[in-house]
């Protein structure tokens, strides 16, 4: 990766490609467009000056759209999932999305065609995907079904025909927690092509001669075989809705919205970008927003300019090149997945160490929802001391290009630096405020090297690590170890290298047992960790970093074909989980009675799987309506000497306060027995009562 300089002046003093779009700064002037355009359900929209601080799930809301749920709101439950689809001109392919309308910013769709539960069918008419999940009780309160629909919705509109493995790996955005994945899968799989999950005929099916996954059943003929007492509506993707004729000549244009507490550019091309970070220096870069969002969520910063990177296409670039792999450093984590996929055919087996060790690692960061719009640059540039990406790019000393305008001379440099000097301290790093990450250098591996990625979390799927590491070693002929890098997430406040133990390993024999045990008692050296450590678990994240060095020493030995003593194969590789099996065992229908042992889908089913069922927060608003809030013991256990809500009631738009004497009638309930109060009186007996 080299370093260039260019200019933004031609020599005809003008500014190049578009850059001068933005040069008026209060946007009354300016020539991007001031209003978004996107389709909803098949439906043309146009937005003048949206505000940027509003999701694509407050909108769909407030437009009475009410089946998308506002579950989470970090992208972590999938409740909010609608499906976001975009046309690209130069590989004339239309793309389908699941995407966390709860991050999504409503400004990042223009130019796209948003689906939400209301846009694929209704209780009349129920989409397949709807009617199978319905009548297979796949929604128990139903308030995460619209969610896990659009999901199964988003992979067929991908792939019609996907496997079971695919369809078990679509839900890994998606968490219920009442209804039970069971069903959900059930109805789910009767999507799935089974003979793509089982390549021998041996493995072909239960064993039953009527078995739906023998090969050759047609598949609605399948389904009438597993479930017997239902008829569905059999899947036939060309009576999909289209995606929008119109959106496919739709121009990308540079945008400027202005909101009551921020503005936000939507810059087109590379050029633009530098032009305006070198404008405003302190504006935000928004990406996937995975990021953003929460900090303006949660942490409540505030980003008074947003510069949106998500249309760039020089941020979304790939190039195999001959000693590895450039990628632009906002393509998407998915569109990442599918690069690297692609490596691995197109580079010698020895050269793939990292890209392997990457798309390891891409398979359990967060969710399909998050991975189709988060990208590496977001990951990166956060920092955060458990990122799954980074501990990879640090073990394989990857390389950042970052790039920059000055505004007085309009020379845009760029400058290349390793991963190994660019994160700086919590969260921080070298950028300068007027760069940004363009692209992303991934070397390939060498002869002889071994590069490995592990994580633990507190779950496999969709969960952060506790502790993450990306090991890497240069074994020679005779396995004595030239290079190496160990890098680990979780244990520092950013991602460290373990530059003693490093040390301690170079030019020593890989196998040799006694480098192991001194390997490993270096490490425990090097990983000092006080009890009191922020995060919390010392004694636990020490053993992890032990543990997966253990299990890189098996790993690494096993590929380079070294003999070792006790190599348990559980060391090795990671302990993969198989497609799930059920089986729901119903007794036999009686025939003469109407209910008993019939599978009889609950009454509310279809409303749930239609976004169709009325929560209390989908109840439209009314005139004058308000707010109630509950006010909790912080107390265990506390006598109540008296309350007083004199400073409560003087706050701006506070009604009234009420407590245990304003309860008309008894202040005593329960389900069974009545011992419980509505509210608190003498005493209290817990914290939060
Ligand atoms: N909410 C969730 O459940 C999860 C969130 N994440 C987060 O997702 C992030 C991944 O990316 P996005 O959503 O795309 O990030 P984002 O749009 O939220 O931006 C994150 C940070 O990266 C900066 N940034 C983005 N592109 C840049 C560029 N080209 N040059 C310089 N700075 C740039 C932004 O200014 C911001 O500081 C990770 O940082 C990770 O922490 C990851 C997994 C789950
Ligand atoms: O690298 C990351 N991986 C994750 O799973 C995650 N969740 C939040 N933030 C995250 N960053």
């Amino acid at each position: 990766m080299k370093e260039h300089k260019s200019t933004l002046i031609e020599s005809n003093g003008h500014l190049v490609d578009g850059a001068n779009e933005f040069i008026v700064e209060n946007g009354s002037d300016l020539k991007c467009k001031t209003k978004l355009h996107f389709y909803l359900n098949g439906t043309s929209v146009e937005i003048n000056n949206p505000d940027p601080d509003t999701t694509l799930l407050q909108y769909v809301r407030s437009v009475g759209l009410t089946g998308t749920k506002l579950g989470c709101a970090e992208g972590g439950c999938g409740a909010c999932t609608v499906m976001i689809s975009s046309y690209d001109k130069s590989s004339d392919k239309i793309t389908h999305c699941s995407v966390n309308a709860c991050l999504a910013p409503l400004c990042s769709v223009d130019g796209k065609h948003v689906i939400t539960i209301e846009g694929i069918g209704n209780v009349e008419n129920p989409h397949p995907v709807q009617e199978r999940i319905a009548l297979l009780h796949g929604s128990q309160c139903g308030f995460c079904t619209p969610g896990i629909a659009m999901s199964l919705y988003s992979l067929l509109r991908n792939n019609p025909n996907p496997s079971e493995k695919e369809i078990e790996e679509c839900f890994d955005g998606n968490l219920c927690r009442c209804t039970g994945y069971r069903p959900i899968l059930d109805a789910a799989k009767s999507f799935a092509n089974p003979s793509k999950d089982y390549e021998t005929s041996e493995n072909l099916g239960c064993g039953r001669a009527d078995c739906c996954k023998l090969k050759n059943v047609e598949n609605d003929v399948a389904l009438d075989l597993k479930f017997p007492q239902i008829k569905f509506k059999k899947y036939d993707v060309t009576q999909e809705l289209i995606f929008p004729p119109s959106l496919m000549k739709y121009i990308l244009e540079p945008l400027y919205f202005s909101g009551r507490k921020s503005k936000w550019f939507r810059p087109v091309n590379l050029n633009q970008l530098l032009y305006l970070k070198s404008k405003y220096p302190y504006a935000k870069l928004v990406s996937g927003n995975t990021e953003v969002g929460i900090e303006t969520k949660f942490k409540k910063l505030r980003y008074n300019v947003q510069i949106f990177v998500g249309d760039i296409p020089e941020l979304k670039t790939c190039e195999f090149k001959d000693d590895g792999l450039l990628i632009g450093a906002n393509v998407s984590l998915s569109k990442f997945q599918e690069i690297l996929q692609d490596a691995l055919g197109h580079y010698e087996l020895h050269q793939t160490q990292i890209f392997k060790s990457l798309l390891e690692n891409l398979r359990w960061f967060a969710g399909n929802q998050i991975r189709n719009v988060a990208t590496p640059a977001g990951n990166i540039v956060t920092g955060s001391p458990i990122s799954d990406l980074n501990p990879i790019f640090l073990s394989s000393k990857t390389l950042f290009s970052l790039s920059s305008l000055e505004p007085s001379s309009m020379v845009a440099t760029n400058r290349v630096i390793s991963s190994e000097s660019f994160w700086t301290g919590y969260r921080q790093n070298c950028c300068e405020e007027t760069e940004i990450l363009e692209k992303i250098f991934i070397p390939c591996s060498k002869q002889g090297q071994y590069n490995r990625a592990y994580k633990q979390a507190k779950r496999r799927d969709d969960d952060i690590a506790i502790v993450n590491a990306g090991l890497s070693v240069l074994l020679d002929d005779n396995n004595q170890v030239k290079e190496a890098a160990f890098a680990f997430g979780g244990m520092s406040w950013v991602t460290v290298r373990a530059p003693e133990s490093e040390h301690y390993v170079l030019g020593k024999k890989w196998g040799d047992q006694n480098v192991l045990k001194g390997l490993l008692e270096k490490l425990c050296e090097e990983f000092r960790m006080k009890f009191s450590t922020p995060g919390g678990m010392a004694t636990y994240r020490k053993s992890l970093v032990v543990g997966f060095m253990y299990k890189f020493w098996y790993d690494v030995s096993k590929s380079a074909n070294i003999i070792v003593d006790d190599c348990d194969e559980n060391f090795v590789g990671i302990i993969e989980r198989n497609i799930s099996k059920s089986v729901q065992i119903v007794g036999q229908a009686e025939k003469d009675k109407t209910i008993v042992g019939k599978q009889i889908p609950h009454a509310s089913a279809m409303k749930q799987v239609t976004g169709e069922a009325m929560y209390t927060d989908d109840i439209p608003k009314i005139q004058g309506e308000l707010y109630g809030a509950l006010v909790l013991s912080q107390k265990a256990h506390a006598k109540i000497l008296g309350i007083d809500a004199t400073e409560a009631l003087a706050q701006p738009g506070v009604k009234g306060f009420f407590s245990a004497k304003d309860v008309p009638g008894s202040n005593i309930w329960g389900p069974v027995s009545h011992d419980e109060e509505v509210f608190a009186s003498e005493e209290v007996n817990c914290v939060g009562k």
